[in-house]
């Protein structure tokens, strides 16, 4: 569904009326997955996952032929305030590297076949500094959420939605600290990886966005005012994915804080999505359990830019292919008793 958003209310609007998986394709798919040549529930969590799929597609022998990995990248005025091991330029630096098929991501869209998108959001004009306003405007909020949207390859099967900009981890714990209950230290990790006075600055500059900005609006208001253009950008993929039925795989931390923002606006907002990972950024797994996720993968990575997610992706083919592929045991005169 092409759509321009005239307002952030009419992308609100959206997250009201939200499709909802087919129930018809995934019975289908559940009483199939009984029949195949299998002792029941020996294929684990897979069997869920092709489920799931399955009503997301609305097909109960389901297809995974079209991956789409969308990275967005954003510069954050925060980083001001000195909250990163890495300096700013490295957002614009990563993303050239991206380009030129440099960086982990390429190699794992390589190796699992997904067609990879990178958009730069205004990475020369960062995010205003959340310590002393609103990190964004209205119009610079839609322009992001409708970003994302517009990147969704309608025909794709599944998305991953990743992101890069150095300095994130820091919007990321101030929107769960204010989505969520918790205070900042609870919230705030070490991201690239800064020492201990790093840590302890990174949750000062995280109590002050959370005592200036907390508890004055909706989720969507929260990732105006402490969020970032990539974290809006992922958010606005992550709708349009659920308006066209496409599943999705989320990243790690600073994904799933912006997916948080929608779960705000509307509890089931992110049914079509599965948790790729669990990412060794401290407050991770409590993100997860508070979203309601169980991680496909816990590999102990910190790389943010769709990583963990696009090695999912290799899960859900196996899934998929396992769910479809194999024979009942009618079709190949195996005894089921
Ligand atoms: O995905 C994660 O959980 C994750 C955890 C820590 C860091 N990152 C990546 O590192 C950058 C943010 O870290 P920082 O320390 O600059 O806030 C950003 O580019 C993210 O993609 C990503
Ligand atoms: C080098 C580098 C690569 C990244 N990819 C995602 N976040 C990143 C942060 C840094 C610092």
């Amino acid at each position: 569904m092409g759509h321009i958003f005239q307002s952030v209310d009419a992308f609100r609007d959206i997250l009201t009326s939200l499709p909802e998986t087919d129930e018809t394709a995934q019975t289908g798919a559940a009483a199939r997955n009984g029949q195949l040549t299998k002792p029941p529930g020996a294929l684990g969590r897979l069997e869920d996952v092709a489920i799931w799929f399955a009503g997301w597609q609305g097909d109960s022998k389901p297809r995974l032929r079209f991956p789409q990995v969308l990275i967005f990248a954003g510069n954050h005025g925060v980083m001001e305030q000195g909250v990163s091991a890495f300096p700013a330029e490295v957002t614009e630096q990563m993303v050239l590297n991206f380009q030129h098929g440099g960086a982990a991501i390429n190699q794992l869209c390589k190796t699992f076949g997904a067609q990879m998108a990178v958009h730069p959001l205004s990475l020369d004009r960062p995010t205003a500094d959340f310590t002393k306003g609103p990190a964004m405007s209205e119009e610079e909020l839609l322009e992001a959420l409708q970003t994302g949207w517009d990147a969704v390859n309608k025909n794709a099967d599944l998305l991953v939605t990743g992101e890069m900009g150095i300095g994130n981890t820091t919007p990321a714990s101030a929107l769960c600290a204010a989505l969520f209950s918790g205070g900042a230290d609870e919230w705030t990790g070490r991201g690239t990886g800064v020492d201990d006075a790093g840590l302890a600055n990174k949750t000062r500059v995280v109590a002050e966005g959370l005592a200036n900005h907390a508890g004055q609006g909706d989720g969507l208001e929260m990732l105006r005012r402490l969020g970032g253009r990539e974290l809006a950008a992922m958010a606005g993929a992550i709708a349009r994915a659920r308006v066209e039925r496409i599943p999705v795989l989320l990243d790690g931390f600073i994904c799933c804080a912006a997916a948080a923002t929608l779960q705000a606006v509307n509890p089931k907002a992110l049914d079509h999505a599965l948790a790729g990972h669990v990412s060794a950024e401290g407050a991770h797994p409590k993100l997860l359990e508070l979203l309601g996720k169980e991680p496909l993968l816990s590999l102990g990575l910190r790389l943010g830019e769709g990583s963990g997610a696009a090695l999912a992706i290799g899960v859900l083919q196996g899934a998929i292919a396992c769910h479809s592929g194999m024979a009942t045991f009618a079709e190949a005169g195996v005894s089921d008793s």
